[in-house]
């Protein structure tokens, strides 16, 4: 077994309790993320996975069923069957109502089987990858149970949504914290595990290079994109109750945020990050709900084509309401209130059934002050630009203006870049290095109860206001577009515009 990467520990004997245990996420992230780490020597000897749900599998059914999951969906594709053979001994099921207390007598009886089998207490990872209703049935009843007591040793992991607005979160965090240490509670948002989203701490405090550029006299503004290509597909019922604002940029997009814009930490320790990255959120200038027309525009798609593909508009997808007012693209500008990044407008940006799947965070400099160049030359003259292409293409580049080679004094953009393509080592899934750091015990990716509310704070005047006037205009963007025209003109305002991504699947394209 493999040392951790931050602290040098070891992971230590672990238990992990699937509640969900039969779900989507379980068979589509959770266990293929679980079997990687396995099979990359991750996990320590003593490990096992307990799934939880009310369907009727035995342990080989249940097994089974997993299987086909880990086939589909891991990186790593179908399990080679002896390494599977190995992995699977560690997975037992257990059929039980959530909501029943005695299901926790089961559960504490075949904890407890484990850690005599093993000969030592092991620590427990509770994993609650159900709908938010069931949180406080499983908080009260392993707590009635006493089945996470040991609070060095005993963790819980809570999936997104995380409440539906500032209240809703406020309310969970009480209900968590009223029986587990906050040290015990891993938030989880899946962009903090991307590999391209660590690199930027890496990026920005392991060189020396650009932390004296990093502020408002030497940048001109930031902007965010996650733009995916996919509709709501089958989940139309619970996006129906979210939509982009929510399901996005309160989570993601201002985590991204938080790491362009936090402060350089003291040293690596989670809370020291995490501080920094609350200090970002309440940074953030609230806007008035009368701003909120000026700072954000939502759009929701209608019918169009992709890919060559006739695709439905939101409101013909299954389980949304015909007449829909939920946002399926949103975008917001913020201001910082602080020395750093006073009067930079942090651009933020989300849709689904974009042209193109591309996230990407766009560092943009303030032109030269004074061009030595004359006019004609200094055409192609681009400011320079500092792109993080987080996903689908993983890199960054810098943008820098050269002499083009030859005789006469021309110039050209060039790049300097990081190609994740040119390293030898795979990337890892972001569950599989959420769930390392969890079993290892280590809070630095995941989102504590202050971060949660602050950022639920920030977006309440955009989520007060949408919902209050519902838009006359949707659909106002067709599948397969960039979003509607009117988040052209929120960053027009500024004499600015979006960037598109430069480089995709090794194709330039354009400035
Ligand atoms: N799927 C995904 O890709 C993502 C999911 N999430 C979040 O993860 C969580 C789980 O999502 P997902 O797996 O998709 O949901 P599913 O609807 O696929 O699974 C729900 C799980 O909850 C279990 N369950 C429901 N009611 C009970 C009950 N009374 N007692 C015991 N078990 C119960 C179900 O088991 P059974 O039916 O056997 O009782 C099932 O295992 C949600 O909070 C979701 O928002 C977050 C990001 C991505
Ligand atoms: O949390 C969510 O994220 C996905 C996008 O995640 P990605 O890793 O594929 O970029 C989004 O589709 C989903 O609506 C949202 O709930």
């Amino acid at each position: 077994m493999k040392v951790t990467k931050k602290s040098g520990k070891e992971a230590v004997p672990t238990i992990v309790v699937i509640f969900g245990g039969t779900g989507d996420l379980t068979k589509r992230k959770l266990l293929p993320a679980f079997y990687n780490l396995f099979l990359a020597g991750w996990l320590p000897e003593e490990f096992a996975i307990i799934g939880l749900g009310r369907s009727a599998f035995t342990d080989e059914k249940y097994r089974a069923h997993l299987q086909e999951g880990l086939t589909e969906f891991s990186r790593t594709g179908e399990p080679k069957a002896d390494i599977w053979d190995s992995f699977n001994q560690k997975i037992t099921y257990l059929q039980s109502d959530i909501q029943d207390a005695g299901a926790y007598k089961k559960l504490g009886d075949k904890l407890d089987a484990l850690d005599q089998a093993w000969g030592l207490r092991a620590n427990r990872l509770f994993y609650l990858s159900v709908a938010p209703q069931f949180i406080e049935a499983v908080t009260v009843n392993l707590h009635e149970a006493g089945l996470a007591n040991e609070v060095e040793k005993d963790h819980l992991i809570v999936e997104k949504p995380f409440g539906k607005d500032l209240e809703s979160a406020r309310h969970l965090n009480k209900l968590l914290t009223q029986h587990f240490q906050e040290s015990q509670i891993f938030r989880i948002d899946h962009y903090l595990g991307k590999e391209t989203v660590q690199n930027i701490l890496a990026f920005r405090f392991a060189n020396a290079l650009f932390e004296p550029l990093w502020n408002r006299n030497y940048i001109d503004f930031v902007q965010i994109s996650v733009m995916e290509q996919v509709g709501v597909e089958d989940r139309g019922g619970y996006y129906e109750g979210a939509g982009a604002l929510r399901d996005m940029i309160q989570n993601h997009l201002l985590q991204l945020m938080c790491m362009v814009a936090m402060e350089p930490p003291v040293s690596f320790e989670a809370e020291e990050i995490r501080n920094r990255k609350a200090d970002v959120l309440r940074a953030i200038r609230p806007l008035t709900h009368e701003q909120v027309t000026r700072y954000a525009v939502r759009g929701q798609y209608g019918p169009g084509w992709l890919q060559g593909k006739q695709v439905p508009g939101y409101r013909e997808e299954p389980g949304v309401d015909a007449q829909s007012n939920t946002e399926t693209y949103a975008a917001v500008k913020f201001y910082l209130d602080n020395w750093r990044w006073q009067g930079v407008p942090f651009y933020l940006r989300t849709g689904k059934r974009m042209q193109e799947k591309t996230s990407t965070i766009t560092v943009q400099f303030r032109p030269v002050p004074h061009s030595t160049f004359s006019n004609k030359l200094s055409e192609n003259l681009l400011p320079n630009r500092l792109t993080i292409n987080i996903q689908p293409q993983m890199d960054i580049r810098l943008r820098f203006t050269a002499k083009r080679p030859g005789l006469e004094m021309e110039l050209t953009p060039a790049e300097m870049v990081f190609d994740y393509d040119t390293c030898s080592t795979q990337t890892p899934e972001a569950y599989e290095t959420l769930l390392l750091d969890a079993l290892q015990g280590d809070a630095t990716l995941f989102m504590r109860s202050d971060q949660v509310e602050a950022a639920w704070e920030v977006i309440t005047p955009v989520l007060e206001t949408w919902e209050s006037r519902p838009s006359l205009e949707f659909p106002n963007y067709s599948a397969g577009m960039w979003g509607p025209e009117n988040a052209e003109a929120l960053i027009a305002r500024e004499g600015h515009t979006w960037a598109v991504s430069n480089f995709y699947n090794g194709q330039k394209k354009g400035k």
